[in-house]
């Protein structure tokens, strides 16, 4: 049977997601929904529509011919409207805006397809040392694909890694396992109710799947996205350091400070953005960081730089 997966995206020649240069493949549908998400439009594992207000010819009419419905919202901006009842099935407007206002992002693909397009950089991969990065949205909530992608790119002497939040149930995650060289995995917090507040999600889950992998083969880089009011104090972040060093197999750890680049994509959606409205400016919080995760023998990463 062919292999399909959904995916939304695939960016070329990015050098922030593993070692060397790389292809990223971003698959649709994720189990959390963070309030920071710098890819809002990854979270539903349908197709999305995102209209821009700003490139709309209002005149044209030809959405509203096809049946949308276009609304204004307090600032009599015009607006999707929220109820989707509102919407004709998405593959109708896929083609359709003259001005690229309206967008729909998703798209289902074969495996082929896709490993077509990443097998186009094989020559910078094998001279970088870099290979094929599946993020998202969570990869392992496409297991079957996932797993049969990374299996299929390392046939093809392609080097994988995955970037997860790991809110997954473990039979998502072991299938790929013995086809994945790396894996960079979020811990955002230790506690249950923030986590629950700020992500919909239940921890328990992710610090599970860090100690199972504390037994398996796979190289693991812990990645800890530092968001205000949630998990950017001293305290907090040295107690995820201690988890680290105790309970997983990872001895690297990438600092992520909190921006706000995904923010306009939330007004895109017609979705409101619930996460602090300016990016983390604390040097002295990522410095002191930095010299607590070194301390207990960890590399620490901030920007690129240990
Ligand atoms: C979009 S996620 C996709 C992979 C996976 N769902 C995860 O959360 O690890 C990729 C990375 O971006 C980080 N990230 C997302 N939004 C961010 C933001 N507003 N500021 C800093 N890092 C962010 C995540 O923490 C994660 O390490
Ligand atoms: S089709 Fe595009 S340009 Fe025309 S009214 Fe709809 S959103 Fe605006
Ligand atoms: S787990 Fe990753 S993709 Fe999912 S909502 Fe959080 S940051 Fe976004």
């Amino acid at each position: 049977m062919m292999q399909t997966g959904m995916t939304f995206n695939l960016q070329r020649y990015s050098t922030h997601d593993g070692p060397g240069i790389r292809t990223v493949v971003f698959l649709k549908g994720c189990s959390l929904a963070c309030r920071w998400c710098q890819n809002p439009e990854s979270r539903r594992r349908q197709p999305d529509l995102l209209f821009d207000s700003r490139l709309c010819l209002t005149g044209c009419q030809l959405c509203q011919q096809a049946g949308l419905c276009l609304v204004s919202d307090a600032a009599g901006q015009r607006c999707l409207s929220r109820c989707e009842q509102d919407r004709p099935a998405l593959e109708t407007l896929r083609s359709l805006c003259p001005s690229g206002a309206l967008s729909v992002v998703g798209e289902t693909q074969s495996l082929a397809t896709v490993l077509a397009q990443v097998k186009r950089d094989l020559p910078f991969y094998q001279r970088s040392g870099g290979g094929l990065t599946l993020s998202g949205g969570e990869p392992f909530m496409q297991p079957e694909f996932t797993a049969a992608l990374l299996q299929a790119a390392q046939a093809e002497s392609i080097s994988t890694a995955v970037e997860s939040c790991l809110h997954v149930p473990w039979h998502y995650i072991a299938p790929a396992l013995p086809h994945l060289d790396l894996l960079l995995a979020d811990l955002k917090h230790l506690d249950a109710e923030p986590f629950l507040h700020w992500t919909g999600g239940r921890v328990e889950q992710v610090l599970d799947n860090f100690r199972r992998l504390k037994h398996c083969a796979v190289p693991l880089i812990i990645r800890i996205p530092l968001i205000p009011g949630f998990n950017a104090d001293l305290a907090t972040l040295c107690r995820l350091f201690d988890f680290i060093v105790e309970q997983t197999s990872a001895r690297e750890v990438h600092l992520l400070p909190y921006h706000t680049l995904g923010q306009h994509k939330y007004q895109l959606l017609g979705e409101e953005y619930r996460a602090p409205g300016q990016p983390l400016d604390d040097e002295a919080l990522l410095s002191q960081a930095q010299l607590q995760a070194r301390a207990r023998g960890l590399h620490a990463v901030l920007r690129g730089q240990a």
